[in-house]
This record gives C-alpha cells, structure tokens and sequence, in this order.
C-alpha cells in the first residue's frame, strides 16, 4: 500500500507507458496521436484528457525512472511480507513485453523484471546471513481465453524440436492450468510449475526459458506475422464462439407466446443453477445476445477483408519482386494486358522502398484492422463490465459468462418445454377423466373419487345429482348426444371398448345400444340449452 501525494492510500497505482513509433509505423507515415500534459501526469488524445499516477515515455517522465518510482516500493514491501503484482495491460504490439523485460534477447536488462530479479537477489544477499529465502518462480501466459504454463518443460521440450522441424509456434503441452478459487477466497493456479531458483542465473534461465515458450512471442516471428496470427487467432476464437451460438440458434425454437427457447445443452452445466420453474423474461437476454452475434459477424467480416487486402499486398509483392529480378537480368518485363506495366514503369528506387514497405507493413493503418481493433477492445470493455457487477463476479472470462448464459437459456427453455407439455398432458388427462366420469356415471352413479375430477366444472356443482344412464329416456339421451357427449362416444367407444372392455359386463350389448342412440340423434331435433336439465337433475 502506498500513499500518493495527497496522503492517501492507495493499494493500486496506474502508469501509462508510450512508446514511440517503430520503424514499420514511421515507414507508413504514422503520426503520434498522444500528447503529455507538461508537468502532469495527464496524457491528451484529441480533446479528450486522462490523468494516471504516472505517465512515462513520449513528453512525460523518462521511462527509465518507472521502475524506482512504481517497482522498486513493491520490492521492498516484498521483505516486509506483502505481496505485489505489477500487470501490464495493453493491446497488442503496445509494448507490454519491452517495458517488462521479458522478451530476453542476448540478456537484455532494461525491462522491469530483469531490474527486480537484479533487487532481490541484492537484497537477499546483504539478509542472507539473518535470513533463509526460499525463491519459487512460475511463469504463465493467458492466450486465446487458456492459461498456458511456459515454465512446463514437456512443453518446453516440444517447443524446440517443433522450432527446429516446423518452424512454427505454437504447440500445445500438458493441458491448459484450471484457474481456482480456494475456499478462502485465493485465486490459484492448479498445477503450474513452479520452479526453485537459488541465483540469479537460474531465474534469468526461467525468464528465458519462458519467453521462448510463450505461442505470441515476439522472439519467434516478425512483427506482420505475429500480428496477423494474432488477429487470425482472435478471429478464430471468435469464429468458434459464433459457431457455437449459431448451433443454439438452430435448434432453438419459439414457444406460442414467441418467446425465444434454447434447447443447446451443456455436458458439464456450470455451479450456477436456476429454479426449475422460475418465471424469465427471454427478451432481453435475446436483444443482448442479438448485438453480440451482430457484433461477432462484424467481426468477422472484417477479418474477411483484412485477409482479402493481405493477398492483394502479398500478390503485389510477389509482381513487383519478379519485376526486381527481370530488371536485375538486364531484361525487360513483360508488358501488356498480362504484364507488368504499372510496376516495370516505377523507378528503381520507388520499387525497392515499395518492396521493403510491403514487407515489413503491418497493414496496422488498414482502416477495417482498425475497425477491428476497437470492436475488439469494445469486446474487453464489455468483459470489464460483465465481470465488475454481482454474480457475474464469479465468472472469470468472457467464455464463462456465454457457457452461463447458453445454460440458463437451454435450462429455462427446458423448463418452459416441460411446463407447456405437462399443461398440455394435464388438459388431455382432465378431458379424459371427464368422459370417464361421465361414460361411468351414465353406466352407472357418480363414484370416481379422484380429486382433480372432483374439481372439474362438470362435478362442482353439488347442488346437480349425476343420473345413470339407463335412468334417461331416449329422448334426454338425444339431447345429451346433440350436446357433445354422445357423439364422443361413438368417436372413442371402440377404444375403451378394448381398453375398459373387463368394467363392462356386456360390452357387445353396449355398441348396440350405441349405434340405436345415435340413429335416434339423427332423427332429434338440436335443443342444446337443455342439455344440463337433463345432465344434471336438481
Ligand atoms: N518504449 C519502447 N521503446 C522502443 N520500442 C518499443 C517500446 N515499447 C515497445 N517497443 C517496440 O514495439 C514493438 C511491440 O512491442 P511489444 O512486443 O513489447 O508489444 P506487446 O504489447 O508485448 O505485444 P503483444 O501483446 O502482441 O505481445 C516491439 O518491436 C518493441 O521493440
């Protein structure tokens, strides 16, 4: 905890670092767009101002002073028995790994890690002699919504034989680590190694060691590719999401009332469980998860051209390269309609900066990357949100609250399925058991003592006695089939014929019986008001 200048408190101190246009960046003529308040630690983009602890780099403090005025206080408070993180936070290609240090090459020691491995195993050499440390490192890289361990040495193993043969990246090691709560509430990292190191050496072998594991290292491919993996990669996550939501979209149905209905299920639901029966209303989370797949297919559209305006630069690379080599022969290139007219008519000059500008462009001015790149930091900025309010707290990605909300809407949507069926069934049942009562009463007295037949409208009315059929006369039987009941006897009687068929004494007698009364609803005249006078006799 430190206190800053007005004597408060503070557990958590902001710095900006800027860093200053690299060399891709100047070639396209990139402009600064951030200015440094004089004397403040206030920075400026366009009209708007923003004020940190501290702002390094650009007009502002040198960057060489971040680590005696941010870092160097959490070492000390380090031998106190505090603890301390120092995060850096930054899109991509915005210097996070150059100001931490971790980006080793030949030993470098300018970052913010090399100067705090340097302080501790200074500090711990002067307290050596009073005290006995015990350092443990580990080293972790959070990449495409996965903790990965870079201190895992099968990864690690598998890394450089991957490098040497394939020359590629990213290979995957022992499954991603599980980030867990404890039950007092400490965040830990199920099963990352953790490394002892004794000297400085050997921490500086992990850094190493780590950084040449990391699948984004910067050490690993220049600066176009690794940017265009990145992107290719966030694409790619955003792809599966999109599929995973299409999926739920396709087998979702709308119930009656046009409410949306998820029907996705989950292998592993999440802890939070929601009430079988809890009323929900669809509408919102519907809109919500509308503007997130707009989103995502604008997304996605954007790689699309970003990949399309990337062919065309590599198409024109390749022209003006062949180009370069007819020129270099002494021979003129092909002209004409299948030519090279435009390239063979640059100078020399102009063809050359052209070809080392496509080389090394990170295509970072293409308007849609930009695009791109603020829907992507949109995208954290809603994480942010999600994970700043209630519950939502719990979650720790933005993947976890899509696998909650997918949940809640296939459990909710089940839970809706299965109380319209039962409502459903249990009309169907009420239906049935009323001609049941009826059929029997009519056979013979009320006596079906089953409670939801008890309420049914037909036998509320206590006031009305039931009368057995062979007590009606033919002509109040007419009546009761011109009113619906008879008539369903002769739709359903050959079912509950078979079905019924050992309550029946004389169940040939009854069809017969049947077939004469419908013969005498034919010929009936239609009186349907007196048909509860003659269901129901007071
Ligand atoms: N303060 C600085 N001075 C000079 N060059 C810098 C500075 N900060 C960063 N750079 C350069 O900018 C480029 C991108 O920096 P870096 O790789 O550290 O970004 P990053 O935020 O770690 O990117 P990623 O998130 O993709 O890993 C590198 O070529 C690096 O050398």
């Amino acid at each position: 905890m430190e206190a800053n200048s007005s004597g408060e408190d503070l557990c958590v101190k902001v710095a900006v670092h800027i860093r200053p246009l690299i060399g891709d960046e100047k070639l396209q003529g990139c402009k600064d767009c951030v200015s440094v308040v004089p004397g403040k630690p206030q920075m400026q983009i366009g009209s708007h101002s923003f004020t940190f602890d501290h702002v390094y780099g650009s007009s502002g403090s040198p960057s060489s002073s971040m680590y005696d005025e941010c870092v160097a206080p959490l070492v000390d408070s380090l031998f106190q028995g505090y603890n301390a993180t120092v995060l850096a936070y930054g899109q991509t290609g915005s210097g996070k790994t150059y100001t931490m240090g971790t980006s080793l090459k030949g030993g470098c020691q300018t970052g913010q890690i090399p100067k705090v491995m340097n302080s501790l195993f200074g500090k711990i050499e002067t307290l050596k002699h009073e005290i006995e440390f015990q350092l443990h490192v580990s080293f972790i890289e959070i990449h495409k919504e996965e903790v990965r361990d870079l201190l895992d040495p099968i990864s690690a193993n598998k890394q450089e034989t991957a490098n040497e043969h394939a020359g590629k990246a990213t290979i995957p090691g022992k499954p991603p680590i599980q980030i867990r709560e404890t039950s007092n509430g400490i965040i830990t990292l199920a099963g990352s190694t953790e490394c002892r190191v004794k000297t400085l050496k050997e921490m500086a072998d992990c850094l190493e060691q780590g950084s040449l594991s990391r699948a984004t290292g910067s050490t690993n491919m220049n600066n176009q590719s690794r940017f265009f993996r990145r992107k290719t990669e966030e694409a790619a996550m955003a792809t599966k999401r999109l599929k995973k939501l299409l999926e739920a979209r396709q087998s979702s149905a709308r119930d009656n009332s046009g409410n949306l209905l998820f029907s996705i299920k989950m292998s592993t639901p999440p802890n939070y469980l929601i009430k079988p029966y809890e009323p929900f209303i669809f509408s919102d989370y519907e809109i919500f998860l509308q503007g997130w797949l707009d989103h995502e297919l604008e997304v996605q559209a954007n790689v699309h051209e970003v990949r399309h305006e990337r062919a065309a630069l590599a198409e024109e690379l390749a022209v003006l390269r062949q180009v370069d080599e007819f020129a270099s022969k002494g021979v003129s290139p092909p002209r004409g309609k299948n030519g090279y007219s435009r390239e063979s008519s640059m100078s020399t000059t102009g063809r050359t900066a052209r070809i080392a500008s496509l080389q090394n462009m990170p295509s970072i001015s293409s308007n849609s990357l930009v695009a791109m790149a603020s829907q992507l930091s949109e995208a954290e900025e809603r994480e942010r949100a999600f994970s700043s309010c209630g519950r939502w707290n719990q979650l720790r990605s933005m993947g976890d609250a899509k696998s909650l909300l997918q949940y809640m809407f296939s459990s909710l949507g089940d839970a809706r399925c299965q109380l319209w069926e039962k409502e459903i069934e249990s009309k169907e049942m009420k239906e049935q058991m009323k001609e049941l009562v009826c059929q029997k009463q009519l056979k013979y007295t009320a006596g079906i003592a089953n409670g939801s037949v008890r309420e049914s409208a037909t036998l509320m009315d206590q006031t009305r006695k039931m009368m057995p059929v062979g007590q009606l006369s033919m002509k109040e039987l007419a009546l009761v089939g011109q009113g619906g009941k008879l008539w369903r006897w002769k739709r359903s009687h050959h079912q509950w014929l078979l079905q019924f068929k050992w309550k029946w004494q004389k169940p040939w007698r009854l069809s017969e019986w049947i077939r004469h009364n419908d013969e005498t609803i034919m010929r009936a005249k239609p009186r349907p008001q007196a048909l509860l006078d003659v269901m129901y006799r007071n």
